[in-house]
């Protein structure tokens, strides 16, 4: 669907420098590229334009990188835990081989299969900066100082992701502080590491670089860390990183930073001096809007990108401009980002797909309709797939600590906020026989809050070792809104550690 005469460019650079395409992506993050592989399912010309690395900030140096780094030592964790097995690891963590590994998850920062599976799935690649110029138009300047000119038929897609915010500390600019990117694509381990920021990147990297052997102080504002989550996950996750040797202080502020003699030293608001060799500030993400043009279209630059529900973009005319993923201030995972993907690639291949776009599987059918997607969408509610309805309801988490921590939904505080009659069960996962098998001292947390009014549970958080894939069946129950009288009869097997269902639903009374 290119212009006629003009062959579709792959995923090479195209030679000419003025391009029009039905849709336009921005970023080619995971939430970019979902979004153009869903966009153009339907017969729909799409573009993607990417500066850097075709697959973003999870692939290369957030995700992937991270997750492969905290691996080896949960591993470990796991099988000292259980005698037997304890003492066939006596070892300590290879560094080397850990890294090989991280790297090798990164591709080793190379975006070859990536681009060829844009190009397998017939969406361009433009490499460059791109700017709009006005709507529907963009600039892509690229690296050799050469301008295409992109012009999107129907719509064009923000997914220009986040940056990380450095905070305003005498000095600390200066210090050339690590990232989480210098975090993860890490090579000479820094004998000590100050992480300042107790969310996920610091808790996680924290506990990756303590892994290695790293001495880690983590400096953490306010009382406890892991924001986000209910109370009693901060006091799991900071005793075990005291375990493991981290340094965690609490209530602390950097007052001022400056590198000497190869370390950093930082004055910290308890009156005492910090010097490591390396810091981290992991301080919180902004939306990469700075240099996207915003301003030539009504927005601001350097502005969140406020969308609907649908993701199209407030404050512009005519609905032809859209975002997702962590540049819409939403939620900055990249699992939720795919699926405002999903959800905004589907908006548009209904509404400016062809007429033989396939019929949605849910929503109102329109008898004789010639374009029942299109009918569809326009029709769509809260819950139906062109509706982003997960990211106010359901959103889950996963933080890679030690112990994990896990939840969906709405913490406790947050129900009573959101005005709903709430009670919360908890109970000790080591109580149950899965978790005591799989672990000699096993020490967890699960808890549900459930709107009493409804009786449906609402929110859900687990705390502990190998909780992670415990969090799918909580997404369900809370997306599913399933009564607690019905989850009564969705029975876990014996002994796993799901039977944690059974005990919060016979703690809750039934
Ligand atoms: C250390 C770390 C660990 C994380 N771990 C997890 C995890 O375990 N699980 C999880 O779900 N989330 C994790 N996240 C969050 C996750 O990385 C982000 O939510 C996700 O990458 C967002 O995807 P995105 O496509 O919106 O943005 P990005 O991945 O940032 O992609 C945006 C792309 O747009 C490009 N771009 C920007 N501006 C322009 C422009 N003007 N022109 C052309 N291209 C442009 C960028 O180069 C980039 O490639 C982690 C984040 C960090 C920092
Ligand atoms: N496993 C995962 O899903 C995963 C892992 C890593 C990151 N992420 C995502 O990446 C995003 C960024 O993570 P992050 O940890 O950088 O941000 P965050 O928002 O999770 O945490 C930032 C922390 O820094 C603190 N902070 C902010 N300004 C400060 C200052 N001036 N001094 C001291 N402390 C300050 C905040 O209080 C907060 O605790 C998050 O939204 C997160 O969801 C996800």
């Amino acid at each position: 669907m290119t212009d006629e005469g003009t062959t579709a460019p792959t995923a090479s650079t195209p030679q000419d420098d003025q391009l029009t395409y039905d849709v336009v992506v921005v970023g080619a993050g995971a939430v970019g590229e979902n979004v153009a592989d869903r966009a153009g399912r339907t017969g729909l010309s799409v573009v993607v334009v990417e500066q850097e690395l075709v697959g973003g900030e999870c692939s290369y140096w957030a995700c992937m990188p991270s997750k492969a780094m905290l691996r080896p030592g949960a591993v470990l964790a796991a099988a000292r835990a259980v005698p037997g097995a304890a003492e066939a690891v006596s070892g300590t963590i290879d560094t080397t081989a850990l890294l090989a590994r991280r790297s090798a998850f990164t591709s080793h920062w190379d975006d070859a299969s990536q681009v060829s599976w844009l190009d397998g799935a017939g969406i361009a690649l433009v490499r460059g900066a791109a700017r709009l110029t006005g709507p529907r138009v963009l600039e892509v300047t690229s690296d050799d100082g050469s301008v295409v000119t992109l012009t999107a038929r129907h719509a064009v897609v923000l997914a220009t992701g986040s940056e990380p915010v450095i905070p305003d500390i005498d000095g600390l600019v200066r210090s050339a502080p690590w990232t989480s990117r210098e975090a993860t694509s890490v090579e000479d381990v820094p004998a000590s590491l100050a992480v300042l920021g107790g969310g996920v990147v610091g808790v996680e990297m924290a506990t990756a670089f303590a892994d290695l052997g790293t001495h880690v102080t983590l400096i953490v504002r306010g009382d406890r860390v892991l924001n986000g989550f209910e109370p009693f996950v901060s006091e799991a996750v900071v005793g075990s990183l005291r375990e493991i040797g981290v340094d965690v202080r609490l209530e602390t502020q950097v007052v001022e930073a400056h590198r000497e003699d190869g370390g950093v030293h930082l004055r910290l608001s308890t009156g005492s001096v910090l010097v490591a060799e390396q810091v981290l500030v992991a301080t919180g993400r902004r939306p990469a809007t700075a240099d996207l043009g915003l301003e030539t279209v009504g927005l601001t630059a350097g502005s969140t990108i406020t969308v609907d529900d649908s993701l199209a973009v407030k404050g512009v005319a005519d609905g032809w401009l859209f975002a997702a993923g962590d540049v819409t201030g939403r939620v900055a995972t990249t699992h939720q980002g795919k699926y405002q993907a999903r959800v905004v690639g589907d908006v548009i291949a209904a509404r400016f797909g062809t007429a033989d776009a396939p019929e949605p599987a849910d929503g109102p059918q329109v008898p004789g309709s010639e374009r029942p997607a299109a009918a569809a969408e326009s029709a769509a509610g809260a819950w139906s797939r062109y509706r982003a309805t997960a990211d106010h309801a359901a959103v889950p988490q996963v933080v890679f600590s030690r112990p994990e921590a896990a939840s969906v939904g709405l913490t406790e505080s947050a129900a009573h906020d959101a005005g709903l009659t709430v009670r919360t069960v908890e109970y000790a996962l080591g109580s149950v026989a899965g978790a005591a098998v799989s672990a000699d001292g096993y020490e967890g947390t699960a808890q549900i809050v459930i709107d009493t009014e409804r009786g449906v549970i609402v929110g859900a958080t687990f705390v502990g070792p190998e909780i992670a894939e415990m969090l799918h069946a909580a997404t369900i129950a809370v997306v599913g809104e399933v009564p607690i009288e019905r989850l009564w009869h969705a029975v876990p097997a014996y002994p796993t550690m799901s039977e944690v269902w059974l005990r919060l639903l016979e703690t809750a009374g039934l």
